[in-house]
């Protein structure tokens, strides 16, 4: 299996404050990877950075490319949904992805659209929380890429529709595609996920396989995560 992401020794600072430092994270085909840590770890920022959204120093590449240009298309980043005016339709919102993004495969699209149970002709003002998640996980599903980054796809959302959102990730997830899913609670995608990556003190702390640190550890995901914050893990 070939490798999707390749980050090498980057450094991020906003106004003199480091961010992230020496962040070096590989990630291969085909995987779904949970990246954890909390509030204000630096997880959006690493998504930003990943699609060159945000510019660090050190080396990014998506499939060998580090043109950011050549990372856009081939990154699809729930993020993109915040340019738009609160009075937008969801159905312009998808005129405008087709038009934008070569790879959007408006069947796909459809079919995330009756799976989650969302109106598209609903203004995006008129969207709960939990609704306005669903349509960015219907839109960022819907491109044929190479990395799918989800932001905390799971905020605001009830638990029927967190099952909904799992199956969908699972279901329309090409098979050689990686997807990151960003998030501080574990409890429901931990199953779902084949890696695990931890950002804790401004850098990438831990990436294993999950299946490894159930092995090594003999406890689960979220054990394995709130252990960390409680002065480290021990083995068995
Ligand atoms: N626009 C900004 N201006 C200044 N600092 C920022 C800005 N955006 C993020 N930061 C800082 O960067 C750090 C990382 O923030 P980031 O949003 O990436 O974290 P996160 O892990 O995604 O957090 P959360 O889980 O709360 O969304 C934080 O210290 C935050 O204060």
């Amino acid at each position: 299996m070939s490798d999707v992401l390749t980050i090498e020794n980057l450094n991020y600072k906003r106004n003199l404050k480091v961010i992230l430092h020496d962040v070096n994270l590989t990630l291969a085909q085909g995987k779904i990877v949970g990246l954890l840590g909390e509030n204000g770890a630096g997880k959006t920022t690493l998504m930003r950075l990943i699609t060159g959204s945000a510019k660090g120093s050190g080396h990014i590449a998506v499939r060998d490319l580090e043109k950011t240009v050549d990372r856009k298309r081939h990154v699809s980043f729930s993020e993109q949904l915040k340019g738009f005016a609160d009075g937008t339709r969801i159905d312009r919102v998808v005129d405008y992805y087709r038009l934008v993004y070569p790879d959007f495969d408006g069947q796909r699209f459809e079919e995330l659209v009756t799976f989650l149970q969302i109106d598209t002709s609903l203004k995006l003002s008129a969207l709960s929380k939990g609704m306005k998640e669903k349509v960015v996980i219907a839109l960022t599903l819907s491109r044929q890429v190479d990395l799918y980054l989800l932001d905390e796809p799971f905020s605001g959302i009830d638990s029927m529709s967190r099952k909904r959102i799992i199956s969908s990730i699972i279901k329309w997830k090409p098979d050689d595609a990686t997807m990151v899913i960003s998030d501080h609670y574990v409890t429901e995608i931990a199953p779902i996920l084949d890696d695990v990556v931890i950002v804790k003190d401004q850098t990438v702390a831990i990436h294993q396989a999950a299946d490894d640190i159930r092995d090594e550890y003999g406890i689960g995901i979220e054990a394995f995560y709130e252990s960390l914050y409680e002065g480290g893990v021990k083995h068995d």
